[in-house]
């Protein structure tokens, strides 16, 4: 088959960003929603139902919508066996709401996230802020769309508000009830890339996403299954193709996120930038801007040059971002412990058995 009319190319496969060897027996494919007890499975073959092997399963590996993975086919069946995740681009994770101690992957493999935010009650530009750091962190591109600029009176004064704090973050205006405006948001999606809306509720998210997919959806859910008999699926999916190019993932999970994690505290900073110039005049290297002597941060508050908002988020994700590391610290501790625990045993059984050799 050749590269460009693939089904998997279109939904972004790239080999060689993928894989690291060659395949013997095993087929590529991409995770369109984990549901119930079978995920649904695109693959070359059409959309299959995928079941994760024992070894997967054992390995305590758990795959997201957007994952890239390796399955094994079965002849005749739409059926496939889950072996591999293969190493993903971005992740994009939260608090696990059953359990505060750990995070929780929710999707996988996007490459821009489109925050939307309303130009209504909704506008909140320490939101954004939370936004832009939550993107940083997950790996992925982010673009600021504001919508329902119908019902703003002065969308130029908001729209620059943003822009004050977005560094070099696109934003655009739109109103979703007009399709040519919501149309600007293609600009932002490339073939073969994956792109997912975050927002609060109510802020226009399935409007757009509908007025995007159009006649799409049912497109895509032709999709035919592997088993000869052409029936059209109906189930649950959560990635689309975009008509000219790009893939949508309308991932429950994402659209309103709490945390992700795996961070770096530079990345506050980039946020931040204006705060972070003058820390680095503090007195102490280590000043954490929270009434230390010396500290340029607390003097270019009182002389405006640092607004007291954007010092007061600043702090506020800072905290976050601590108790996030803390988190994974103290998982990756756990995890250390263990493999600690199990090579000690490992070790001591082999000395038990050459004891008894
Ligand atoms: N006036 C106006 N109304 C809009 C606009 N965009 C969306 N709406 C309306 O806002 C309401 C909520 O829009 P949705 O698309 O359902 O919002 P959502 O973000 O998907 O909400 P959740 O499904 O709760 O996450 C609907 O009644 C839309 O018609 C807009 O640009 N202007
Ligand atoms: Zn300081």
């Amino acid at each position: 088959m050749s590269q460009s009319n693939s089904i998997l190319t279109s939904y972004g496969w790239d080999p060689n960003l993928y894989l690291s060897e060659p395949l013997t027996n095993l087929t590529p494919g991409r995770v369109v929603s984990v549901y119930g007890e079978y995920s649904k499975i695109l693959t070359e073959s059409g959309e299959l139902r995928g079941v994760a092997s024992g070894t997967l399963l054992s390995s305590g590996e758990t795959f997201v919508t957007g994952d890239w993975i390796l399955v094994r086919e079965i002849e005749g069946d739409d059926l496939c066996i889950i072996e591999t995740v293969l190493p993903r681009k971005t992740l994009l994770k939260r608090a696990n709401p059953s359990n505060r101690k750990q995070s929780q992957a929710i999707a996988s493999n996007v490459d821009l996230l489109l925050v939307i935010m309303g130009l209504d009650n909704d506008f909140s530009p320490r939101r954004i802020e939370r936004y832009l750091f939550l993107a940083k962190i997950s790996g992925a591109d982010i673009a600021i769309i504001l919508n329902k600029k119908d019902l703003c009176k002065d969308p130029e004064s908001k729209l620059s508000e943003i822009r004050q704090i977005s560094g070099d973050v696109s934003v655009e205006m739109i109103s979703a009830l007009d399709l040519t405006q919501t149309k600007t948001i293609l600009q932002f999606i490339a073939p073969g890339e994956t792109i997912a809306f975050l927002g609060s509720s109510g802020v226009g998210k399935s409007t757009i996403i509908n007025s995007l997919l159009g006649s799409q959806i049912q497109k895509t859910n032709e999709v035919k299954q592997s088993d000869g008999t052409g029936k059209h699926t109906t189930t649950h999916r959560e990635l689309f193709l975009l008509e000219k190019g790009g893939i949508l993932m309308d991932n429950p999970g994402i659209r309103e996120v709490g945390l992700f994690s795996g961070s770096e505290e530079g990345e506050i900073d980039e946020i931040f930038p204006e705060i972070a110039e003058v820390a680095l005049s503090c007195r102490f290297r280590d000043c954490s801007h929270m009434g230390e002597p010396g500290c340029e941060v607390a003097s270019a508050i009182q002389n405006g040059k640092i607004k007291e908002e954007r010092y007061s988020s600043y702090l506020k994700l800072s905290r976050e971002l601590r108790a996030i590391k803390a988190l994974t610290d103290s998982q990756e501790a756990k995890k250390k412990k263990q493999k600690d625990k199990e090579m000690a045993k490992a070790l001591q059984k082999r000395l038990k058995e050459k004891g008894r050799m």
